[in-house]
């Protein structure tokens, strides 16, 4: 599959905060790309690094092989929502994607198309300035997709949006990727993306953390554990612990078993004649896992002063 957007060995430097250090990953088309990183691990540092718009210390962006700078009719090419707030809030939701369109050689006729798409349609004449902030949201969505481009950005477009916004923002991105475009979507929430995303980019203090299918995230994050309950566990206990399992008591009675799995507990459950009331696999959420592994590149925990 051709990989749309390639990041290579970028470096992104502020005087003395490196905010993005040697960072390498593929974006690949028909599939929406979740890009998680706790608050100041350099997601919209590469996100703008990716449109061109700071430029990079050292490595290189290209969309479709080529660096976006070179594009001349960028929003065609790439549709990006960076930051809602960033609208000119005296024009009116029309004149606002007008102006976009005229400089961009998109015919008026979209303008409408998209309002209409993203609920706008009937306050397209209002100002922006009014506007709450998932209509900026919405706005900001309807500006990327101005120029039906193969390639879109989302930097935490689902801030400031009611439920029943996330979820059309949600079947938005699925139906986007299912036209083979390349999506690739900024969140803080491992929530946001576990619906949502196929792939994942998960950054850290600047730094690659994980690169993979959602689904090989989740099978790597593994680790398990296998709740049993049993009128035996005098029994079942040390004969788990033989086989190297870790086993510590739950509520209700049962055991919580780790370090075998569930096939193997109900082996050796039956080979030393022990009956099995429950025996279920708990695996951590995938919130979890993605706490797991960026605990240590939170910038700013809760209560900690640094
Ligand atoms: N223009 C700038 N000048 C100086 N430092 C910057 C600048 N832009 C970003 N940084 C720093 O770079 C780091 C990464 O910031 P960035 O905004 O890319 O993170 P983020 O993952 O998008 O976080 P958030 O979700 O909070 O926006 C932070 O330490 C930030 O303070």
């Amino acid at each position: 599959m051709v990989a749309v957007i390639e990041v290579h060995e970028l470096t992104k430097r502020y005087g003395a905060t490196t905010a993005v250090r040697g960072l390498g990953f593929r974006v690949r088309p028909g599939r929406v790309t979740g890009f998680l990183g706790p608050n100041g691990a350099g997601k919209s540092t590469t996100l703008r690094l990716i449109l061109g718009l700071n430029t990079a210390t050292s490595g290189r962006v290209t969309v479709d092989g080529r660096p976006f700078r070179d594009r001349p009719r960028g929003l065609r090419h790439v549709g990006a929502l960076l930051d809602a707030g960033d609208v000119h809030g005296g024009h009116s939701a029309r004149t606002h994607l007008r102006v976009l369109a005229r400089g961009n050689g998109i015919p008026y006729a979209r303008v409408d198309d998209v309002l209409a798409e993203v609920g706008l349609a009937e306050v397209a004449r209002r100002r922006v300035g009014g506007f709450s902030l998932g209509m900026r949201q919405r706005l900001g969505i309807a500006a990327a997709l101005l120029g039906d481009p193969p390639v879109l950005l989302f930097d935490e477009p689902l801030n400031g949006l009611d439920p029943e916004g996330v979820r059309w923002v949600r079947g938005l991105f699925r139906r986007l990727a299912a036209e083979g475009r390349t999506v690739f979507v900024s969140s803080h929430l491992m929530s946001e993306m576990e619906h949502t995303a196929d792939d994942l980019v998960v950054i850290g203090r600047g730094e690659l953390i994980a690169a993979e299918s959602l689904a090989a995230f989740a099978a790597r994050a593994g680790g398990g554990a296998v709740t049993v309950r049993t009128p035996d566990a005098a029994v079942l206990t040390p004969s788990l612990t033989a086989e190297g399992a870790s086993v510590v008591p739950g509520d209700g009675g049962r055991l919580l078993v780790s370090g075998l799995d569930a096939a193997r507990v109900g082996e050796l459950a039956l080979r030393h004649h022990v009956v099995l009331h429950e025996l279920t696999t708990t695996t951590p959420s995938l919130e979890e896992a993605f706490m797991e592994l960026t605990a240590a590149d939170v910038q700013y925990a809760a209560g900690e002063a640094r």
